[in-house]
């Protein structure tokens, strides 16, 4: 896991919001009964994929109902909780938002259909070998 100094204010909240994660993990005594994120890492991946799959589709609805008009900041509020559950899932597999910065950072200024044409030509590649 990452342990980088944040370096943007988004990057200083998201840190710190993973720390409270991190001290929730059954390992460092996190207690079900006073903290709902214990409760989910106490209750294992089963229920904390299952919230993010719940969460993703929540994104989906609220962005279909602000396209017809409802609330576009209910759209914010969905990917709030869809991002605060995957950093919960983070944090039960050894990584931290820093490791998903850097993996945005690496992608940094290559196309993704640049990155999907190298892609099929190393696939086409591998299946003449
Ligand atoms: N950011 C959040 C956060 N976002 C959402 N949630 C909770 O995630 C749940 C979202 O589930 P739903 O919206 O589906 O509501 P629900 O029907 O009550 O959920 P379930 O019964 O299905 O679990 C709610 O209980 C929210 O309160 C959060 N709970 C905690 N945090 C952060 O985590 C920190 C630590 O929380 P505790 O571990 O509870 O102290 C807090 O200080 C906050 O910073």
């Amino acid at each position: 896991m990452s342990t980088d100094a944040p370096r943007h204010p988004t990057e200083d909240a998201l840190a710190r919001l993973a720390a409270v994660i991190e001290s929730r993990l059954p390992a460092r005594g996190g207690d079900p009964d006073k903290s709902y994120v214990a409760r989910l890492l106490h209750r294992g991946p089963d229920a904390f994929l299952k919230k993010i799959g719940e969460e993703a589709t929540e994104v989906v609805m609220a962005a279909k109902d602000a396209d017809h008009g409802g609330e576009r900041t209910k759209i914010v509020n969905e990917v709030a909780d869809l991002w605060f559950h995957t950093m919960v899932a983070l944090a039960h597999y050894g990584f931290s938002p820093r490791d998903v910065v850097a993996e945005l950072e690496r992608r940094e200024g290559t196309s993704g259909i640049e990155e999907k044409a190298l892609r099929k030509a190393q696939d086409r590649e591998a299946s003449n070998d």
